[in-house]
């Protein structure tokens, strides 16, 4: 071609605002470096209170910056790809490729057949020679219902095909169409009879579908029914394949007279003895059951909810397959994935800002990533070719079709390429066709394809080219993620790990995109960390970011101020809306609390060998009930997983935090609020922010009546930790735990994991929230309290008086305390105590009496803390033979939890007391003497630190 002449197919241009984004990008940077130095120098020393939480932090926030870093490469060279198909058609129009389009389908009952049969018409009514194009459906259920629908679509395509073109449909779905149209489009006759034979069709895979099996007049009319003579169920049967159409057929055409694609149905063979490999398996297997028939040079695949919403998009794809200068070293084209029953604020969060800002992003490093769906391939990219400058392949004259005549015997040749031994000692799922033994088989093979040198295209025109279903509910979303974020990580650990097998294949950012989506589920240690310990902190009351007055504040808020308006304002940017970006907020936390864990926890188990890939479909089909409350936006928690135990369990320990912390500042009030928010503002505004993510998931717990709640199950039987505000008497709020062993029913979720981890749970929810109150009152002359005790339990006591109403005074002779069992017998005699602890058994049960005489003549103020307990609930609950030493134990280790939080409280009475006394020495030292009093707030403040070193000291101890 003359170079002078030469015009592009397709243009590449820079994303606007490249340079803005950088400099933003730079300014974050420089405050994350910032939070890391202030973290690494501040670190509090061995036995101050928080080290060990401080030292946790900066792992998290090491890891945070660390990822953010790496999400950069997704953004730092954004480009827009576009099309010139009228150049494409002037140059090529009588030479353009065969295109063989892949469908993949699973289960009819959860994808169902007119749903596939909408996508396979669709995709047959692309603007395109329809000689050239033939249509190939996987069933990996080889189920007639798919089968007998696909038969009927064979008969509808007919006149569909025609009517397609000649009112120009656009969405070519009859189904989207369909529902597309307002009622002035559907006035004319054309309309109502391509209507009224969509409904037919419809009725009769209906009718079938409800019947469970196609009727004996179906199976009599056609002969291909009796394939099915010999099947035994989806897992166990022969290959069945069908050519429902075969376009080199002179006879078959459309009611105009036009010939029709060609529409191959594909059950592959499966046994129980060889494992099937999923998607992969049922792609390669229509590689290689395709290159017999059309042999089609490029290949498209779609998932079978994916329809074609735009019927030019395979010449689209084929402008950058076939541009004289640059095409020769494109492997695949990828396009968008859309949805068409997504909500309009997208409870279940959306892939927009990937599909809008990322990809674009990896298509400037060298390629977006295979995603399966909506993906244009060359042929032989997918056997596995090498990229050479040399040898460029020109899809005009590439791969002559197959000119096999006799259609019987072709079926039966056909069959055994589709039969489940065939890949025995082959390299097909290795160095062949898409790649096995990974549960997201389209990016380690689109992976391994760029490693070869391939470069691939993501491109997303005006009208969207696919259009699916995405999940309806929070457990197949939590599914699906778990299942992607768990491949992309078994990746990073295979052999074709970006960072070692493409290390110098792929350029270096293009290796850190990867990198990016490989480490998704990685991501749930810093996150379970930032959403579970600065709460508990806050409940203790430490402090573990900056105050407001230290200059350290500033990176903070500036690298979250700006990171919430970035992100907000890329969601806007990619189509999304206001409500919507804060749904995405939840997801994302969500996401990386439930479904990031059990991907990573069954990525390890895989690693040593005691867990097997799956593959769990995700279901197209929504019931009425569930549909409704979708379409309200209301989110959908239906049923009980292990996922939605940990997410609850999460939500509660934060509001639990949250209430208790409030609890805290209103019951001690001698630390003022200004103070509490100068130190503790960005702590108070995390536990909040994580509430206030939750409020769906509190409504659903407490609240909700429908059927999307929380179910029951999952608050009673199932694993829930329950935070159980028992009231003992009037005096003391106790935090109660029952436990419960899981029953999981679920056998996708490894278990064993999960028990343990609600173990540990329970364990630092013991531990942490065990601030403890006891009760302050002020006494005059005799104050008594009663409380009921049960036979066996230890009840510890303790007070302290705290200190005389005037405020001249302290109290130095202390109160007595006389403690009388039900019959009235005498247990505990104290006299003139300042502060005392003790305890007793139980031998009789009944109410106690303790009774507190003040001899002095001011009101005192006395800390009076009592806890009874019987740790015994591990005999209850734990049936499950595996976790009954285990329950023993924590029954155990929880006990000694609980003396040492009676302990602690005692202790902290005691410095208030202390406190208090040495305020009022220290007054009456003012007034004595300048020199005096400065002297004894020395003493004070000397006997404060000692005091809290003895603290300190003395719970070490215990914790021993
Ligand atoms: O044994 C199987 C399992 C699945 N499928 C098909 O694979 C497609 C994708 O399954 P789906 O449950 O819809 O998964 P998604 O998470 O929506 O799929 C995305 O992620 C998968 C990898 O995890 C890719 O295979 C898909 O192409 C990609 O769209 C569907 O058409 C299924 O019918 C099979 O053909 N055989
Ligand atoms: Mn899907």
């Amino acid at each position: 071609m003359d170079k002078l002449k030469y015009e592009p197919l397709f243009e590449t241009k820079k994303a606007k605002g490249r340079i803005r984004y950088r400099l933003f990008a730079s300014s974050m940077f420089c405050g994350i470096i910032f939070i890391w130095i202030y973290r690494l120098c501040n670190i509090p020393e061995p036995g101050e209170n928080g080290r060990y939480g401080w030292i946790g932090m900066l792992g998290a926030e090491l890891w945070f910056g660390f990822y953010w870093l790496l999400t950069q490469s997704l953004r730092w060279n954004r480009v827009h790809r576009h099309t010139f198909r009228d150049r494409l058609l002037l140059r090529y129009e009588n030479e353009l490729p065969r295109v063989d389009v892949f469908v993949c389908t699973a289960d009819p009952a959860i994808e169902p057949p007119i749903m596939v049969i909408n996508t396979v018409l669709s995709v047959m009514a692309y603007n395109y020679p329809p000689e050239k194009l033939s249509v190939y459906l996987s069933d990996d259920a080889g189920s007639e219902l798919t089968f007998h629908a696909l038969l009927e679509a064979s008969r509808f395509a007919k006149h569909w095909l025609p009517y397609c073109k000649k009112v120009s449909v656009e969405p070519r779905s009859p189904a989207a169409y369909f529902t597309s149209l307002s009622v002035s489009d559907q006035s004319d006759a054309d309309f109502s009879e391509i209507k009224r034979l969509y409904e037919d069709m419809a009725n009769s895979i209906e009718v079938a579908c409800k019947a469970g099996t196609v009727s004996d007049q179906a199976k009599l009319e056609y002969t291909g029914f009796s394939k099915w003579d010999s099947y035994s169920s989806k897992k166990n049967h022969a290959a069945i394949l069908q050519i429902l159409i075969d376009s080199r057929d002179e006879e078959t055409k459309d009611i105009d007279g036009v010939r029709l694609p060609t529409l191959v149905y594909v059950a592959r063979e499966k046994h129980p003895q060889h494992f099937h490999n999923f998607k992969a398996g049922a792609m390669n297997a229509l590689i290689r059951v395709s290159s017999e028939i059309s042999n089609g040079p490029v290949i498209l695949n779609v998932d079978c909810d994916m329809y074609s919403n735009n019927s030019n998009s395979i010449q689209d794809a084929l402008c950058f397959f076939m541009d004289e200068e640059r095409s020769h070293e494109i492997a695949f084209v990828q396009f968008p994935q859309s949805f068409e029953n997504s909500s309009t604020n997208e409870v279940y969060g959306s892939l927009r800002v990937i599909d809008e800002v990322e990809f674009h992003g990896v298509d400037g490093n060298g390629g977006p990533l295979y995603t399966g769906t909506g993906c244009f391939h060359r042929r032989d990219t997918l056997y596995g070719r090498e990229f050479s400058k040399e040898a460029k392949t020109d899809l005009k004259s590439a791969y002559p079709e197959k000119t096999e005549k006799n259609v019987h015997e072709l079926e039966e040749r056909l069959e055994r390429l589709a039969s489940s031994m065939y890949e025995q000692n082959t390299q097909w799922g290795n160095e062949i066709g898409l790649k096995y033994g990974c549960p997201v088989e389209d990016v380690l093979t689109g992976l391994t394809i760029q490693c070869k040198g391939w470069k691939s295209v993501y491109y997303g025109p005006k009208r969207k080219a696919f259009i699916g279903l995405t999940a309806t509910t929070l457990d197949q979303i939590l599914v699906q993620h778990k299942r992607w974020s768990e491949g992309d990580l078994n990746i990073l650990l295979s052999k074709y790990s970006p960072v070692r097998y493409g290390l110098g294949k792929l350029n270096f950012c293009h290796m850190l995109g990867y990198l990016t989506y490989c480490l998704w589920s990685p991501n749930f240690l810093a996150t379970l960390y930032y959403s579970i310990v600065p709460s508990l902190y806050l409940l203790k009351g430490i402090s573990l970011f900056p105050q407001v007055s230290s200059k350290w504040f500033l990176p903070f808020t500036y690298v979250i101020i700006a990171e919430l308006i970035y992100s907000f304002a890329e969601f806007l940017y990619s189509g999304g809306t206001v409500l919507g970006w804060w749904n995405e907020q939840r997801i994302w936390l969500y996401k990386r609390t439930s479904s990031y864990i059990f991907a990573f926890l069954d990525t390890m188990l895989t690693l040593f060998g005691s867990s097997n890939t799956t593959f769990i479909v995700t279901p197209k089909v929504t019931d009425d009930d569930v549909l409704s409350r979708y379409k309200q936006e209301k989110m959908e928690f239906g049923s009980a997983s292990p996922m939605l135990t940990i997410l609850s369990t999460l939500a509660m320990l934060n509001l639990f935090c949250l209430v208790g912390f409030v609890k805290k500042l209103i019951l001690t009030r001698e630390v003022g609020l200004k103070y509490v928010f100068g130190t503790m503002v960005l702590q108070i505004l995390l536990c909040g922010v994580l509430v206030f993510v939750n409020l769906p998931l509190y409504n659903a717990l407490f609240f909700r009546q429908d059927k999307g709640k929380i179910p029951s199950s999952t608050t009673t039987k199932q694993s829930r930790v329950y935070l159980n505000f028992v009231k003992h008497n009037k005096y003391r709020t106790n935090f109660n735990f029952v436990v419960q062993i899981p029953n999981f029913s679920q056998e996708k979720m490894k278990i064993g994991s999960l028990k343990v981890w609600i173990l540990v749970t329970i364990l630092v929810v013991t531990w942490s929230c065990g601030v403890v109150y006891g009760i302050r009152f002020v006494i005059d002359r005799e104050e008594c309290f009663s409380h009921k005790v049960e036979m066996g339990e230890t009840v510890h006591f303790s007070f302290v008086v705290i200190k005389s109403e005037g405020s001249w005074h302290y109290n130095e002779e202390g109160v007595d305390l006389v403690v009388k069992g039900p019959s009235g017998e005498q247990i505990h005699d104290f006299r003139d105590k300042i502060s005392e602890k003790t305890e007793f058994v139980v031998h009789h049960e009944g109410v106690y009496r303790f009774c507190f005489t003040n001899k002095s003549p001011y009101h005192e103020t006395i800390d009076f803390d009592l806890h009874a307990a019987h740790f015994a609930y591990h005999d209850e609950h734990a049936k499950d033979e595996h976790f009954k030493p285990l329950f023993e134990h924590i029954g155990q280790l929880e006990e000694a939890l609980y003396n040492i939080q009676f302990e602690q409280h005692w202790l902290e009475a005691q410095t208030d007391r202390q406190a208090i006394v040495n305020e009022i020495m220290s007054k009456r030292a003012v007034y004595k003497a300048l020199f005096e009093s400065s002297a004894l707030i020395c003493v004070s403040i000397l006997q404060v630190y000692l005091l809290k070193h003895l603290f300190e000291r003395k719970l070490g101890q215990s914790r021993v």
